[in-house]
């Protein structure tokens, strides 16, 4: 089996394991995980955690794994079928070669990414994982040939699920991201503002040097922002959880959005317990079944799924995905860094628009908007919200910024 989660040496490097579902099975009275290989199961009693509370009613229990169980057999096959270009990782894994005790990576098509955002993804599951537990158990020699006496799993844990599922229960309550975008197109009649915290990104290099995410995120509320976006991934945005936790920490009110690279459902918890309200889901980057997977996660655990899209195929996806209530067309291609803020126009365009209306999802615009005409030109098209960064985090005072980027002070509207 391919994506088999235990390692049959009892030494495995980060790199070595395939991005596999990992069962973060809870149950009440016990905790146990399932081991795949060759079609033998082991189970046996783990650590105890409990499943979230169901907000919604209607909402069977579900059982939390790093990916959603439908993709476990082969998933790269389902995303190319899903014209999902990026790949989860090398498809030709680690280095393959050893002298003695020396190791060579071999650069090759299948282990060199094939742009930034393939980059960013590998980087992701590697440090997803690298911060993860190695557990090393007794397990009946009978169940593998030839006998062991141990293996080792890798659980894609900085923390084990139980104490996240602790540090949840004392996070701040989540806010309700939606409803703040919603009062703030009703009171100004203009695309509510997501504002983000940004420091650097891969394409614009440093945006300000001076970054003090508090005082920014201050800024930006006191200039009318509905809600906030936090960068956190460190290696290529400058970001962290630090920034997004100091921020909810310093009471500001609106509403954050946890700007991160999710890869593995143990992120939204990650992203919850440090006060998150929103998290962002990239639909170039995970299957539909991920989707549906994160998003249901999401709503047991109180986050808003803002689901990101940047072409009609993404779009289309996302449309036959029930309970998406949040779509962020990006005029940025993550894969080329190219900006053309008339992709919003042309994916709210003909019958994907009147879909968009019929299922009530608010559509937010993303990056490359800069001036009063770029957000009427998004409005035009149909977005109730916009998402931005570099425009208003490289203003000297972001407050000012922000009445810059809309004409007026959209704050003297907000009740
Ligand atoms: O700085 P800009 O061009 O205003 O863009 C903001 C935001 O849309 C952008 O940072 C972004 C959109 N989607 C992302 C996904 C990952 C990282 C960053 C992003």
């Amino acid at each position: 089996m391919q994506e088999a989660i235990c390692c049959t040496t009892s030494w495995i490097s980060s790199n070595s394991i395939p991005s596999s579902p990992v069962n973060h099975t809870f149950y009440d009275t016990r905790f146990t995980f399932r081991f795949l290989r060759n079609k033998h199961i082991a189970s046996f009693p783990c650590v105890r955690a409990q499943q979230p509370k169901a907000t919604d009613a209607d909402e069977p229990a579900i059982t939390i794994q790093s990916r959603s169980p439908d993709i476990r057999n082969s998933p790269s096959d389902i995303a190319a079928t899903q014209g999902i270009k990026i790949r989860r990782r090398p498809p030709t894994g680690p280095p393959q070669h050893h002298v003695g005790p020396f190791e060579f990576r071999l650069q090759n098509e299948g282990n060199t990414p094939r742009n930034i955002l393939e980059e960013i993804v590998w980087n992701k599951d590697t440090e997803v994982a690298q911060v993860c537990f190695f557990f090393t158990y007794p397990i009946l020699p009978s169940l593998y040939s030839p006998p062991l006496t141990t293996f080792s799993f890798q659980m894609r844990e900085k923390k084990p699920l139980i104490s996240l599922k602790k540090a949840l229960d004392n996070a701040p309550p989540p806010r309700d991201f939606i409803g703040a975008l919603k009062t703030s197109y009703l009171q100004t009649g203009m695309p509510a503002l997501i504002a983000e915290v940004k420091k650097a990104s891969p394409s614009r290099g440093v945006l300000r040097e001076d970054f003090d995410p508090v005082e920014i995120a201050k800024a930006y509320e006191k200039g009318g922002a509905a809600c906030l976006s936090v960068l956190t991934d460190a290696k290529y945005f400058q970001g962290s959880f630090e920034n997004l936790e100091a921020i909810r920490n310093a009471g500001v009110k609106c509403p954050l959005l946890c700007k991160e690279f999710i890869v593995d459902a143990w992120q939204l918890y990650y992203a919850r317990a440090k006060g998150a309200d929103a998290v962002l889901l990239i639909a170039a980057i995970l299957q539909d079944s991920d989707i549906k997977y994160m998003t249901r996660i999401c709503r047991m655990v109180g986050l808003t799924a803002l689901v990101e899209v940047h072409d009609e195929n993404e779009m289309d996806r996302m449309l036959k995905i029930d309970g998406i209530e949040l779509i962020g067309i990006n005029n940025r291609n993550l894969e080329t860094f190219e900006v053309d803020i008339s992709n919003t126009k042309k994916l709210l365009e003909g019958e994907r628009g009147d879909k968009i209306r019929e299922k009530g999802i608010i559509v937010v615009g993303e990056s490359g908007l800069f001036t009063p005409a770029d957000v009427a030109f998004v409005q035009e098209a149909g977005v109730k919200a916009i998402l931005v960064g570099e425009s208003l985090v490289k203003q000297q005072d972001p407050t000012k910024g922000i009445t810059q980027l809309f004409g007026k002070d959209i704050s003297a509207l907000m009740v």
